[in-house]
């Protein structure tokens, strides 16, 4: 499903497009698929979410431009770890949540992938996690129980886990949420968080694979950058024969 999914998306790539390339294991079909068109001749060049998504790419010989250089780019494509039916959606299973919210938020279109478990009728049923200072994590946690829900660092019971840039991740337990434009807000205001998974307004598209085998085409409405189809906003379509 993750593979169809991904397929799917990247077949909206097209030469001389600069790519985000997103984080996790359905973004790793994206990295190997688009591979497999820039080995067939596509001229594209990417940017990548994380420092092994950047290392995926390289091995399979997509040009990977440096972040630090680039404000604008054509497409992201990335997954997701949960997504409701207005395409908001909570990242950062894999703590690369705060790069990969720079770079969608530097695309032209940005574009979710996911299989159909990461459907939800509300977000939260998983954890929303916070990428912080590592010395502001007891303070974070403190404001996030304000928030009403409890904090746990990642890897805190063994070693902490260290996001690419050096930061902790503490993953936030809130049930489901109501206004998740709200709580964003709330999140980001908190000093010594860099960001969180929290994707409001980031996501213009997703293709969402059934067991099946059948991939739909979401679109938001009041998206930033992507133009809903001219029939109607959900295309279903099939992957079987590509
Ligand atoms: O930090 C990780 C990213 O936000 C991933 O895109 C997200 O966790 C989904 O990962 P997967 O495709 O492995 O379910």
């Amino acid at each position: 499903m993750k593979r169809r999914a991904a397929a799917a998306a990247v077949e909206a790539v097209r030469d001389h497009m600069v790519i985000g390339l997103g984080t996790g294991s359905t973004a790793a079909f994206v990295v190997e698929l688009l591979a497999r068109r820039v080995a067939d001749g596509l001229a594209v060049s990417a940017v990548a979410t994380s420092r092994g998504t950047e290392a995926a790419a390289r091995a399979l010989g997509i040009p990977i431009l440096p972040l630090a250089g680039l404000s604008r780019i054509d497409l992201c494509i990335d997954g997701v770890d949960e997504i409701d039916p207005e395409l908001r959606a909570i990242k950062g299973g894999g703590g690369a949540m705060l790069i990969e919210k720079i770079v969608a938020s530097m695309a032209k279109r940005n574009i979710a992938v996911a299989d159909a478990s990461k459907r939800v009728p509300r977000l939260g049923a998983r954890p929303v996690p916070l990428e912080v200072l590592p010395a502001a994590q007891a303070f974070v946690a403190a404001r996030v129980a304000d928030l009403g829900a409890s904090a746990v660092l990642r890897g805190g019971t063994g070693a902490a886990f260290v996001t690419d840039a050096g930061n902790a991740i503490l993953d936030c337990r809130f049930g489901p949420i109501a206004d998740p434009a709200a709580l964003a807000t709330a999140l980001s205001a908190i000093p010594g968080v860099f960001g969180h998974g929290l994707f409001v307004t980031e996501i213009d598209g997703l293709y969402i694979a059934d067991a099946a085998g059948n991939v739909a085409l979401e679109t938001r409405p009041d998206s930033r950058n992507c133009k809903p189809p001219a029939r109607t906003a959900t295309q279903e379509f099939s992957t079987h024969d590509r």
